[in-house]
């Protein structure tokens, strides 16, 4: 068997065109244009280039982009003060803080800072408790589309056996509340996990989420199996997700590294920040999103 390819990015560029559809409608309807605020501090190469990324994606879906580079030496205070300013400028329907941080910054207290109703990261704690009691809120990008891509594969999710491997805060909880949400049988299982290639194996569905190159492996997965593969890992020999390509031999449907999950999150960045802009507005958008 050789694995279905998993189109994210086609994916991610017909989300990209309905919510340019989306942010049009709030332009007209609202007289200004949906804006994003994106905050980067030092000079990390790949956040620079995610967030040049971001900037680009935002002004050709029709929305305003803000962007804050600050040098790596920024104290906590003027970073705080950067958001409290964002907070109040009714013009920044979301704000973004590219992460990770430089070490001496409090990465926490700066997200907590955020207002819950511009943060489109969905980081915040008021935000990750919404998601947890099925409230409405904003929901973390990468996990949310990682969820479209697999009810685009699959249709209804109900009962599936799904293993998300990595509890991270902004992808294994946040994944594992939504698919709980989809009423799938979910497991986290994380580095601490006893036999996970049997735990694994039981999986209709699997989500890595590890930050380890090509760590899960062709004889853990169940024939037929979903893999969605978070893991975006910088090796020698290129760029290597948290699944083993050999994988493709035995799964029935995969998402590629690169142009799997990576081009939804930034898709998905956009979609929350149209909605933030439309509830801001009280603007009802003619399709949802
Ligand atoms: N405040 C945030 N910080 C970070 C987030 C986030 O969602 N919010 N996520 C990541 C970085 N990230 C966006 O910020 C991001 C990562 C990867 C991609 C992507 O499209 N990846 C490509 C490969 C690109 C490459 O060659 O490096 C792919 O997988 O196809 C987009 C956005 C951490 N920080
Ligand atoms: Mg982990």
């Amino acid at each position: 068997m050789t694995a279905r390819n998993i189109d994210g990015k086609a994916f991610a560029a017909g989300l990209r065109a309905r919510v340019a559809a989306g942010a049009a409608e709030v332009t007209a309807q609202a007289g200004r244009k949906p804006g994003l605020a994106v905050v980067l501090v030092g000079e990390d190469p790949a956040s620079a280039v995610y967030v040049r990324s971001k900037g680009k994606a935002t002004v050709a879906a029709g929305m305003e982009s803000f962007e804050h580079r600050l040098p790596a030496d920024t104290t906590q205070e003027t970073l705080e003060a950067l958001v409290d300013q964002l907070n109040a400028d009714p013009a920044v329907d979301g704000i973004l803080v590219q992460l990770p941080l430089p070490k001496h910054l409090d990465e926490s207290a700066i997200i907590t800072r955020i207002d819950p109703d511009k943060d489109v990261d969905g980081f915040h704690p008021v935000n990750a408790g919404r998601l947890a009691t099925g409230l409405e809120g904003f929901v973390p990008c990468t996990p949310l589309g990682c969820l479209m891509l697999l009810r685009d594969v699959h249709g209804d999710l109900t009962g599936l056996d799904v293993v998300v491997i990595g509890r991270s805060n902004i992808v294994g909880k946040p994944m594992a509340q939504l698919l709980i949400g989809d009423s799938c049988t979910v497991t986290v299982a994380h580095s601490r996990t006893r036999d996970l290639p049997e735990v694994v194996k039981r999986a209709d569905i699997v989500v890595a989420a590890v930050g380890r190159a090509a760590m899960v492996k062709p004889e853990w997965i169940k024939p037929g199996a979903t893999l969605v593969d978070v893991g975006i890992n910088r090796t020698e020999g290129g760029l290597v997700g948290d699944v083993d390509p050999a994988c493709a031999e035995v799964a029935g449907a995969m998402t590629p590294v690169p142009g799997g999950v990576g081009p939804m999150t930034i898709a998905v960045l956009l979609r929350n920040t149209l909605v933030s802009a439309a509830r801001r507005q009280g603007v009802t958008l003619s399709q949802a999103i």
